[in-house]
């Protein structure tokens, strides 16, 4: 059985995602803000460090996963702590534990959105993201930025996860580490429960095909089972994917896009 590890799996998918990898006999390790195996908050570079140390103090011969989930988004959320906690709390603690992952041959998998998909990204945040990647620089320009629309930023942290994914797995996949993006649609937790009434009315605009005549909302078991499965050894061939589960609201916004 292997070593599990996941952020944010104190709620929502991420404790769906733990539940169903603690049944199948894994060890798992749940690095939060709250209720954590390890507690760290992974908006910081401290708590990101802490982790990341106790991570290699507790298993030097390596883990089998790094399921990189945390994230935050409804409400008035600051937009520093979308893009700490979304972007660096993700991509930060994916590369500070490569080698562990390196040992086992394991695999990473990072939790974008399928907002992605609906066109709310700013390129120029994305490009930010990925190309400056000064987290102290991007911060000091994001200062006075309007939570109002954190929306937009998160998405953009989002379309910048799913793209850096991309852009590395090549190369991870060549040390023998699978790197993935799972890209959910709106999901029944405590985040979508927490959105103003105007998000959560554009939201409940967006229909999920799978979902016609219902609240378009996904239950976190159906992300669960596809994270569980990208992160496991089943899913040996996949690497550089971003996969939509969100029952087709990608599709129908985008038929076109085939590639
Ligand atoms: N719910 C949705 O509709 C939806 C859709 C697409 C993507 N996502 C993504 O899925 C992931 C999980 O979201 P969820 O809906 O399960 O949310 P959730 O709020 O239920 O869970 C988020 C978890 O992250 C933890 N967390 C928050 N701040 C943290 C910090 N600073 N350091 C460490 N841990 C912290 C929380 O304590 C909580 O356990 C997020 O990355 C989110 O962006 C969610």
């Amino acid at each position: 059985m292997g070593i599990y590890v996941i952020t944010g799996a104190s709620s929502g998918i991420g404790a769906k995602t733990a539940e169903i990898l603690r049944e199948r006999g894994h060890e798992v390790v749940n690095i939060d803000l709250k209720d954590g195996d390890i507690e760290a908050n992974l908006a910081t570079k401290e708590g990101r460090a802490g982790a990341i140390a106790e991570l290699h103090e507790r298993y030097p011969e390596g883990i089998d996963a790094m399921i990189c989930n945390a994230g935050v988004s409804g409400g008035k959320v600051p937009i520093s702590l979308i893009i700490s906690l979304n972007y660096f709390g993700a991509t930060e603690m994916a590369k500070g534990v490569r080698d562990l992952l390196e040992k086992k041959g394991g695999s990473c998998v990072i939790t974008s959105s399928n907002s992605i998909a609906q066109g709310a990204a700013r390129m120029d945040v994305a490009g930010m993201l990925n190309n400056q990647a000064d987290e102290d620089r991007i911060l000091e320009l994001v200062k006075d930025v309007d939570p109002a629309v954190g929306h937009v930023y998160y998405a953009s942290t989002k379309y910048a996860l799913a793209r850096w994914v991309r852009r590395m797995s090549p190369d991870w996949g060549s040390r023998g580490v699978r790197l993935n993006a799972i890209a959910p649609g709106n999901v029944r937790t405590a985040m979508t429960a927490n959105m103003l009434p105007e998000q959560r009315a554009a939201m409940e605009a967006i229909p999920v095909p799978t979902h016609f005549g219902e609240e378009p909302l996904m239950e976190p078991i159906e992300i669960a089972n596809a994270m569980a499965f990208i992160a496991s050894p089943e899913a040996s061939g996949i690497n550089g994917v971003v996969l939509f589960v969100d029952g087709g609201t990608d599709a129908l916004l985008n038929s076109e896009k085939v590639y």
